[in-house]
C-alpha cells in the first residue's frame, strides 16, 4: 500500500501551470493537424524538447491532446477553424464541460499561457452549437466510413458515435491463476477498484477528472502477475471464445498476448494453448507477460525472410478451437485511441479486409471436423465483421458453418449485446465496452 502511494506521488508531481499545459497541447495538436503526425510521435517529440516537464505534466498534456482528437471535428465546427487552438478551446467546452469564463481565465495571456480569447472565440463559445452539424461532424467520425457506421448502427448512429467519442474506463482483468477477484479488489481498495458490470474477472479503477488513472504498470500486484490491464470488452470476447480445459486451442493472432493470457487464466492452464502471430515483434512482449502471470502457453514465433515457414503446419485439421483475434481498423476502440480514427483511410480498410480473409482461411485449415472457430475484431464496421464471416462460409463450400455464440457464459450480456447476421456486437453505448465483434463457426466436414 505504502509503495503504491509513494509511486503515485512521484509520477504526478506538477511543474507546469494548467494554462501552460494547455499551451503545450495546442502546440502538439498543431503539429498533428498540420503535419499529419501520429499523436504518439508528436507527444514524444514535445517531451524530448521539454525535458523539465514532469511525468504528471506529460500525462495531463497527453490527456488534453487525446481529448482534442476525440472532439476534433465537432470542436473545429463550433469554433470555425481546425487549428490546435480552436480544437483545444472547443474541446474544453464540449468534452470537459468548461464554461466560457473558466476557459477565458485559462487563456489569460500570462507567461506560458495561451493568448487571451478573441471576441469571436468568446461569441462562438457562448453561441456555437452542433445543432446543424452533419452527422459525421457531430459524431466526430471520418466521413468515408459514415455509410458503414450507418449500416452498423441504424437509428442508434448518433448515440453510438457520442459514446465512441467519450473516454474509455480503466479496466483490469484479474488473473484467476493467482487469486480471486475479491482478493484483488481488496488489495486495490485504496485505488477504489470495483467490479466491472459484466466480466466476472473485471475490476474498474476510477480515473481523475482529466481521465488519468493511477500508474498501474508499477503496482506491486501487477508486477506479481495479479492482473492485466484489459478493456472489459476484450475480457468478454475471451470469455465468449468458450475455451475449455482439455482442448487444444490456437490463438492465431496473439499479438502481445492479451487474449492468450485470458484464455490460459479462464481454463486454469488446463488446455493446450498455442499462440502465434505473423509479426514476431508484436509477439515478443508475450514472454515477459507469461512469466509474470504463470500462464502456460506454447509460443511459436515465425521466422521472417527466406527461412519463413508455417509454424502451425503440424496442427492442420487437429485443433479443437481456434481464436482469430483478427487485424482490423480498430473502429471499436476510438474511445481509447482517437488518433486512429483520423488516420483511417479507405485503403487501410481494404487491406484489413484482405488480411481478415487470409487469417480466416488459415484458421479453417487448422480446425478439426466438429471443432470451433471464434472470429473476433475490435471493429464495428460490417465489412470486417459479418461480411468477413460470410466470405469464409462461401469460400468453404459448406465445410464451415455459422453457429450461435453462447452468451450464457456472461450473465446479463444477452440483454445488452446486439445480434448481427452472423455474430454479436458490443459497443460503448450497448455494453459500456470497446466495440468488439464475436462470431462462432464450426467445421462440418
Ligand atoms: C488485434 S491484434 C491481436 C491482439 C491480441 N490478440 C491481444 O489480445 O492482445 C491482430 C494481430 O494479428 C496479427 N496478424 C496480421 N496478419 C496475420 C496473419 N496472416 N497471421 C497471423 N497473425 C496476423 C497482427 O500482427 C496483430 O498482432
Amino acid at each position: 500500500m505504502a509503495v503504491r502511494r509513494h509511486v503515485e506521488r512521484i509520477v504526478s508531481e506538477p511543474i507546469l501551470t494548467p494554462s501552460a499545459r494547455i499551451s503545450a497541447a495546442i502546440e502538439i495538436l498543431d503539429d498533428i493537424l498540420a503535419r499529419r503526425r501520429p499523436a504518439a510521435d508528436a507527444l514524444k517529440d514535445w517531451g524530448l524538447a521539454h525535458r523539465f516537464a514532469g511525468s504528471g505534466d506529460r500525462a495531463a498534456i497527453a490527456s488534453l491532446v487525446y481529448d482534442g482528437l476525440r472532439r476534433r471535428a465537432s470542436a473545429a465546427f463550433v469554433m470555425g477553424a481546425e487549428t490546435g487552438r480552436a480544437v483545444t478551446i472547443g474541446m474544453l467546452r464540449l468534452q470537459r464541460g468548461l464554461a466560457e469564463p473558466t476557459i477565458a481565465s485559462l487563456f489569460d495571456g500570462a507567461r506560458f499561457a495561451p493568448e487571451p480569447l478573441t471576441d469571436e472565440e468568446r461569441t462562438r463559445l457562448k453561441q456555437g452549437s452542433l445543432g446543424n452539424a452533419p452527422p459525421e461532424v457531430a459524431g466526430d467520425a471520418p466521413a468515408f466510413v459514415l455509410p458503414s457506421l450507418e449500416a452498423a448502427f441504424g437509428d442508434a448512429l448518433a448515440e453510438e458515435l457520442r459514446a465512441l467519442g467519450r473516454r474509455a474506463p480503466l479496466d483490469i482483468r484479474v488473473n484467476a491463476l493467482k487469486q480471486t477477484r475479491e482478493a484483488a479488489a481488496a488489495a486495490l481498495a485504496d485505488l477504489g477498484a470495483a467490479p466491472t458490470p459484466l466480466s466476472p474477472l473485471g475490476l474498474r479503477v476510477p480515473t481523475g477528472e482529466d481521465g488519468r488513472g493511477p500508474a498501474l504498470h508499477v503496482d506491486p500486484l501487477f508486477l506479481e502477475g495479479g492482473f492485466e490491464i484489459q478493456d472489459e470488452g476484450s475480457q468478454l470476447a475471451s470469455l465468449l471464445a468458450g475455451a475449455k480445459a482439455g482442448e487444444t486451442l490456437v490463438d492465431l493472432c496473439a499479438g502481445g498476448g492479451g487474449k492468450a493470457l485470458a484464455l490460459a487464466s479462464l481454463t486454469g492452464n488446463g488446455a493446450r494453448l498455442i499462440a502465434t502471430d505473423a509479426d514476431p515483434r508484436r509477439l515478443a512482449p508475450i514472454h515477459e507477460r507469461l512469466r509474470r502471470s504463470g500462464a502456460e502457453v506454447e509460443v511459436r514465433t515465425p521466422r521472417t525472410g527466406k527461412a519463413r515457414a508455417d509454424v502451425l503446419a503440424d496442427l492442420d485439421g487437429t485443433v479443437d478451437r481456434v481464436l482469430i483475434d483478427a487485424p482490423c481498423t480498430g473502429t471499436g476502440t476510438w474511445r481509447r485511441n482517437p488518433d486512429a480514427k483520423w488516420r483511417l483511410r479507405p485503403g487501410s480498410l481494404a487491406n484489413r479486409v484482405a488480411e481478415q480473409a487470409e487469417v480466416l482461411d488459415r484458421a479453417a485449415r487448422l480446425v478439426r471436423p466438429g471443432g470451433t472457430l471464434v472470429y473476433v475484431t475490435c471493429s464495428v464496421l460490417p465489412e470486417e465483421n459479418d461480411a468477413a464471416v460470410d466470405g469464409l462460409l462461401a469460400r468453404s463450400g459448406g465445410a464451415i458453418a455459422s453457429v450461435a455464440t453462447d452468451l450464457s457464459v456472461v450473465p446479463g450480456l444477452s440483454e445488452k449485446i446486439r445480434r448481427t447476421g452472423r455474430g454479436v456486437q458490443m459497443s460503448p453505448a450497448l455494453t459500456g465496452t470497446d466495440g468488439f465483434y464475436v462470431a462462432t463457426m464450426t467445421r462440418t466436414s
